[in-house]
């Protein structure tokens, strides 16, 4: 029996990430089996790549798959530029030494969702891989709120019949803290470690512990401001969380499922057949 494996690559505004997913034919979501997100200025990690690699076989792959997109298309072409050029003669698997140079999904339009919104061609890749996904978590006549908590923060509604309907789009929580520390005069930079602290006190004593207040609870208020508004339109949506500041919010939203790998597994759902 055919025995697919994929890895998925995702290149974002801040990190890529790397996901490896078992055979996934039946369409139906499990989390990756390996999963890395490196900051963009990361050399590719051909090693555990590689790693990756000799364990999809290992466990009884026959073909090995590779997929790239996301909203920072020249990050990826860097990250393909760097794609060691080896194990491609053919999808066999006793001829691959490496994955495939990866498919690129480049255009929103090639996605397998229908994309209602002003100008589909312009809509991030990664909001629409979410889309793509969330629609395979999401119970049939369910809408679903997605909330990807990245460099920005994205909102976006899939309706009931599973069209991606477009959102909000707002600074993440490091853009914020960037932002509040470069246009003033007086406000320090919130490093990254002092924000991955969920659940901040309200009432700031210091102009840091403020800010990490205003940081995070500012989050956390447009976030269930705008998916309040969302679900008010039609039946309950389940709302999904990913991204890489979902960890931190997740605690705030119990009703929310959490899934890392969202916009990944999108990627593979994306990936044309004949590939
Ligand atoms: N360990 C971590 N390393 C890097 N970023 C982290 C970490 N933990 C949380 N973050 C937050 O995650 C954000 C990056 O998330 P993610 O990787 O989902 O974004 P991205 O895909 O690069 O951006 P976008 O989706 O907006 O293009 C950072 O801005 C940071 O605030
Ligand atoms: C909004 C971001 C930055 C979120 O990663 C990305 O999806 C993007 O650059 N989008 C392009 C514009 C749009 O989605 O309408
Ligand atoms: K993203």
């Amino acid at each position: 029996m055919m025995q697919t494996w994929s890895l998925a690559i995702d290149s974002g505004n801040s990190r890529v990430k790397f996901g490896l997913f078992r055979d996934q034919s039946h369409a139906q979501f499990e989390e990756p089996i390996e999963f890395l997100a490196l900051d963009l200025q990361s050399p590719l990690p051909v090693e555990i790549l590689n790693q990756w690699c000799q364990r999809a076989m290992a466990s009884g792959a026959n073909k090995l798959q590779s997929i790239a997109g996301g909203s920072n298309p020249r990050a990826l072409d860097c990250l393909l530029a760097a794609w060691p050029e080896v194990g491609m003669r053919s999808g066999e698997a006793a001829k691959q030494s490496f994955w495939p140079r990866p498919h690129v999904l480049r255009s929103g339009l090639d996605l397998p969702i229908v994309i209602d919104v002003d100008a589909p061609e312009r809509v991030g890749l990664d909001r629409l891989f979410n889309a793509v996904a969330g629609n395979t978590i999401r119970l049939p006549d369910q809408p679903a709120i997605l909330v990807d908590a990245g460099t920005a923060t994205t909102i976006d509604w899939v309706d009931a019949t599973g069209r991606f309907c477009g959102g909000a789009i707002l600074p993440g929580i490091e853009l914020g803290a960037r932002a509040l520390h470069q246009y003033t005069a007086l406000l320090p930079l919130i490093s990254r470690q002092e924000l991955s602290a969920p659940h901040p006190h309200v009432i700031g004593r210091n102009t840091r512990a403020a800010m990490s207040s205003g940081l995070f609870w500012g989050h956390v208020g447009a976030i269930r401001e705008i998916s309040t508004r969302l679900s008010a339109r039609t039946q309950p949506p389940v709302l999904l969380l990913t991204g890489g500041s979902a960890g931190i919010l997740a605690g705030e939203f119990p009703q929310a499922r959490l899934v890392p790998a969202l916009g990944l597994w999108g990627m593979i759902l994306s990936m044309p057949a004949e590939s």
